[in-house]
């Protein structure tokens, strides 16, 4: 199934974010505990990979960055039951979904989407394609980022409260999944980042990503 996956972030699919999937995460930004999983989408145009910087998007004064495992979806399926949800799979992605916190703080103060604090250009880095036969188990693997060398987020798969068959099941109730979408499927924690850092991310020994940070003109 790898094939053209290996250039998903240029096929221009969906992204599917998947908000408040960690208790740690939740509880930081004192919110609740979803009951069912708290979805968000991206714009396939937020999508870069290494070697394109991280805009601050304009106007953004606290933009973090939330690492996280990206599942890219290989066949397409509406109400995909769970036990086959693994079948719709065609391999994983270290991503990072970008937050525009100061944005999405007043559109939840406001009951307004949140699409601008997270579908700005830029906003959704993402490493290499990883195949599913790679991960034997996608709920046991350690995720890591940095800033400007500094650890600043440690967390590991297994701590998802929505597990990756429930959320494709749940989400293609609603959303058709489509070969090349992916789905962000939440972070554990989350930290800040300005203009000139460099933000480096890791998954277990599988993969690691590094982009930098410019200002909303560019440098
Ligand atoms: O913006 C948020 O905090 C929601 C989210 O994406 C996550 O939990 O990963
Ligand atoms: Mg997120």
């Amino acid at each position: 199934m790898s094939g053209n996956f290996v250039k998903f972030a240029e096929l221009g699919r969906k992204i599917v974010g998947v908000g408040r999937n960690y208790r740690d995460h939740a509880a930081e930004l004192g919110s609740a505990i979803p009951e069912v999983p708290l979805l968000f989408m991206k714009p396939a145009t937020s999508y870069i990979t290494e070697g394109t910087p991280i805009k601050i998007p304009k106007g953004c004064t606290s933009l973090h960055h939330e690492i996280e495992l990206g599942v890219v979806i290989g066949q397409k399926g509406t109400d995909i039951p769970e036990g086959n949800a693994m079948n719709h799979v065609a391999g994983y992605v270290l991503a990072l979904d970008m937050t525009a916190r100061d944005f999405q703080n007043v559109a939840k103060q406001k009951g307004t989407p949140w699409d601008l604090a997270k579908g700005f250009d830029t906003g959704c880095p993402v490493g290499k394609f990883i195949p599913k036969a790679s991960i034997s188990d996608p709920h046991n693997l350690e995720l890591w980022c940095k800033v400007n060398g500094a650890l600043k987020q440690k967390g590991n798969t297994k701590d998802m409260i929505f597990k990756i068959p429930y959320l494709i099941s749940y989400i293609s109730q609603y959303f058709t999944l489509e070969p090349y979408d992916m789905i962000l499927t939440g972070t554990c924690r989350c930290k800040w980042v300005s203009k000139g850092d460099v933000i480096q991310g890791g998954l277990a020994n599988l993969a690691e990503i590094k982009f930098k940070v410019v200002g909303a003109g560019g440098s």
